[in-house]
């Protein structure tokens, strides 16, 4: 939970010490502890599929058990915030490149390699509080074929810093690959990116709630509490709703506490938590609210709605490889000793990213418009996990045209909400995930993957012998989510009756009362979502600062 009393405590951070969230590379052993163990509604374009939603219930949240891929998106994903909200002059690419810098420290990779040439410094900071660097290991026979690949398939393109803002110049482009086979580790250029430095995950608790804030005596952290509600305090003589106390408690226990802040309650509870918590106060539609049994308080429709993710579809191939396996207790011992080693690293998926966009002239964007910010977005995102036998690539949509909702399942606030994504509800996603997979088709049929990739296993929007809904069916079984939802407690303009918050983040119609995470965010970015909260929380950090000068 992330939210601040007055009086000091005893400090405990809840990931000091859990090696799983502090180890790069166990990230994939951490355990379910951390987890608040979401399970979407059953997706009606998905066949009728539950599925399993992940997010942090650890300090730090989400940022604390992530995959930690570093990627701001598109400069137009920010310039649409501006106008969504009708503040460019604090909401665009170029507004808020101070505060995107802000939050970053580039750190040299551990084992000393020299990272010049792997990476653009004009756009990164040096200061902030996230670390973010790159792998120890240096390439392997997969990133030098896709290396030949690119030299080979001209569709893609090479850049050599993805986090530029502008990550889909020309058409794809492969963001971990070898140019020259010769100069080893000096040449492999565009690299991906990573919270971890040190050979260390960063996370928000790592790197805003550290022992030099830790220090400050205006700060408080509560942990192991859920925040029930948030409730209007008394009239300060004006007729306005004046929202500003906290009621916490915990499922183990009936003890129930009320905070009440001086001066604003900034909720940070994430794209699931904030809305849940301000549907439990009454803020949100009175139907739903009356549905379950809760009063409303304040009538804001948007709460819990135009949640926007990334889905994704799964493709298989089958490889002429083993999965090199390590000694995990040497590996262990190797990072005890000098923060090296490969659990220094992420292991699995998404060492490898391709980024694509679909050309103007594309039929799919002239019959259903285009859901892109704008010229520099990607459409599809498909990063690869060669885990010989088989090797899973997934096509991730980013930019869907389908919206969902986040609702009250019960008037009780410790119950789950109710996760609804509405995949694939817009005809669109399906027919561009399939596009999807034609693209990884392409990437792969080369080549440059000779004598490594021995068969497709699909599902293939191109074989013959199946019908089309025997192929979308397929595909609707291999349907997941990356994990990246935003937009149910959305910015707006402060005059549009759509949306949860105004310019300011301040919650409209109410006094005292701010959000500041992922639910504030209009539409997911063409990204791995965290970089883009970290900006958010950066810029909103001074937006509050100077309210109460
Ligand atoms: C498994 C996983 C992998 C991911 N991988 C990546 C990646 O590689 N790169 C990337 O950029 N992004 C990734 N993401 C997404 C990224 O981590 C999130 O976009 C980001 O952390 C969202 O930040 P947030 O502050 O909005 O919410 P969160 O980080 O989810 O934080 C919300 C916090 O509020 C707390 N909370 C919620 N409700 C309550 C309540 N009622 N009372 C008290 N506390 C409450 C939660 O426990 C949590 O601590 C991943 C997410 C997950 C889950």
């Amino acid at each position: 939970m992330s939210y601040y009393l007055k009086q000091g405590q005893t400090w405990v951070l809840s990931n000091e010490r859990i090696l799983e969230l502090i180890v790069p590379g166990l990230h994939v052993q951490i355990p379910n502890t951390y987890d608040w163990n979401y399970t979407t509604v059953p997706q009606v374009m998905v066949n009728n599929r539950s599925i399993e939603y992940r997010r942090g219930f650890v300090l730090g949240g989400s940022s604390s058990v992530n995959t930690m891929v570093y990627t701001r998106g598109s400069r137009d994903d920010y310039d649409l915030w501006g106008r969504v909200s009708g503040d460019p002059k604090t909401w665009s690419w170029e507004a808020l490149q101070k505060w995107i810098l802000k939050s970053e420290k580039w750190t040299a990779p551990v084992g000393g390699r020299d990272p010049t040439g792997q990476y653009d410094p004009r756009y990164h900071g040096t200061d902030g509080p996230i670390r973010v660097s790159l792998t120890w290991s240096g390439p392997d026979d997969f990133d030098r074929r896709a290396s030949r690949n690119t030299e080979i398939q001209k569709e893609f393109i090479e850049k050599l810093d993805s986090n530029d803002g502008e990550p889909a110049g020309l058409c794809a482009y492969y963001t971990v690959f070898l140019l020259d086979e010769n100069l080893k580790e000096a040449s492999l250029k565009a690299w991906t990116q990573w919270t971890f430095g040190g050979g260390e995950r960063n996370s928000a608790a790592t790197g805003y709630l550290g022992s030099r804030a830790r220090g400050r005596p205006n700060l408080s952290i509560i942990l192991n509490v859920h925040v029930k509600k948030v409730l209007p305090s008394t009239q300060d003589g004006k007729r306005r709703l004046d929202i500003r106390t906290v009621e916490i408690g915990s499922k183990s226990s009936n003890v129930t506490l009320r905070v009440t802040a001086r001066k604003e309650v900034i909720l940070s509870a994430g794209a699931f938590g904030t809305p849940h918590i301000l549907l439990n106060s009454g803020i949100g539609e009175e139907s739903h609210l009356d549905s379950v049994g809760v009063k409303m308080v304040h009538r804001l429709p948007d709460v819990g709605r135009g949640m926007s993710d990334h889905v994704c579809a799964m493709v298989t191939y089958t490889l002429n490889a083993t999965t090199p396996s390590i000694d995990e207790e040497a590996a262990l011992r190797q990072w005890q000793a000098n923060r090296t080693g490969p659990l220094a690293e992420w292991r699995e998926a998404g060492r490898r990213i391709l980024w694509s966009k679909f050309p103007k002239s594309s039929p799919l964007l002239r019959q259903y418009g285009d859901p892109a910010s704008g010229p520099h977005a990607p459409h599809i995102e498909i990063p690869f996990n060669a885990a010989g036998p088989t090797m899973a690539a997934f096509a991730v949509l980013l930019t869907p045209h389908s919206r969902g909702t986040v609702k009250l399942a019960s008037s009780n606030p410790f119950d789950d909400p109710l996760i609804d994504p509405g995949y694939l509800s817009h005809p669109f996603d399906i027919q561009a995930l399939t596009e999807g997979i034609r693209i990884t088709k392409r990437w792969f049929d080369s080549p440059a993957w000779d004598g490594l990739i021995t068969g497709f296993l699909g599902p293939d929007p191109d074989n013959a012998t199946w019908s089309e809904t025997a192929f979308q069916n397929a595909l609707k079984e291999s349907v997941g989510t990356f994990l990246h939802p935003v937009g149910t407690a959305a910015m707006s303009a402060s005059s549009s009756a759509a949306g949860v918050v105004d310019h300011e983040l301040k919650v409209k119609g109410v006094h005292g009362l701010r959000v500041v995470d992922a639910s504030a965010i209009p539409y997911v970015p063409t990204a791995h979502t965290q970089a883009a909260v970290y900006v958010l929380a950066e810029r909103a950090a001074d937006i509050i600062k100077s309210s109460w000068k």
